[in-house]
């Protein structure tokens, strides 16, 4: 097993968001966690990234704590490690071009630059012609490649994706969720993605629902 997630609670003020999550994932595992809005998808990914602090329960990754009610801040290693983000917005930097922005996630994240790993990935996805483009300079499907891009350069172990085609028509949709599966596959990544997009269901080896704070059997 590769991600496991127990007992996840979390709320804000009077509102419990997550009242009990409990799912797992083996390696190279594919899943999507699908959920109407507002049903807390965003919160549980924001979680397993360390973004918010679960309230409680955790969350491991191969055996090492990633996210617990006590300490989100000293996972940071083990987060770097091991995680893929494909974020919703670009969140690249607009001074530099795509491939100096690439450089520098890896940089952030591993503390080193691997060239030939950026090339690879800029490849894959289909826009090494466009390594040198400014962000703002970029399409909006360019855009969506280089947000996946920005997470495989890491070669994570788990690539989790928020809502990565909330934005596209289907067959845009389509062609973004193959790209999710074959950049997982050419590194060997778990894939977490979470959706309200209902046009994804089918398309992953699991599906996990979220509903009223748990994950429910579908
Ligand atoms: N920081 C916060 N403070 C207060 N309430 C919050 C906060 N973050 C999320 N919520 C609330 O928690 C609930 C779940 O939000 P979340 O963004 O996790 O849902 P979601 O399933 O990702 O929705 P969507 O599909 O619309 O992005 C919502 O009612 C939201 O208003």
């Amino acid at each position: 097993m590769l991600l496991s997630v127990s007992g996840v609670g979390k709320s804000f003020s009077e509102q419990t968001v997550l009242r009990d999550v409990n799912f797992d994932l083996d390696q190279a595992e594919r899943a999507l966690l699908l959920g109407p809005s507002g049903s807390g998808k965003s919160t549980l990914l924001n979680i397993i990234c360390g973004l918010q602090r679960p309230d409680s329960g955790r969350v491991e990754i191969d055996e090492e704590v990633l996210a617990d009610a006590d300490g989100a801040g000293d996972r940071d290693d083990v987060r770097r490690r091991n995680l893929g983000i494909v974020f919703q917005t670009l969140r690249l930097v607009s001074a530099l071009s795509l491939s100096a922005n690439l450089e520098l996630a890896q940089k952030l994240q591993t503390g080193s630059v691997d060239k030939a790993a950026i090339q690879v990935a800029l490849e894959r996805l289909g826009i090494a012609h466009r390594a040198h483009a400014r962000p703002h300079e970029l399409s909006q499907g360019e855009a969506q490649r280089a947000a996946i891009a920005r997470a495989l350069v890491v070669k994570p172990r788990l690539l989790v994706a928020d809502e990565p085609t909330s934005a596209l028509d289907t067959k845009n949709t389509e062609t973004v969720a193959a790209l999710l599966h074959e950049v997982a596959d050419s590194v060997g990544a778990t894939l977490l993605v979470a959706t309200h997009d209902e046009r994804l269901r089918g398309s992953f080896g699991k599906t996990l629902e979220l509903r009223a704070g748990e994950i429910v059997p579908c």
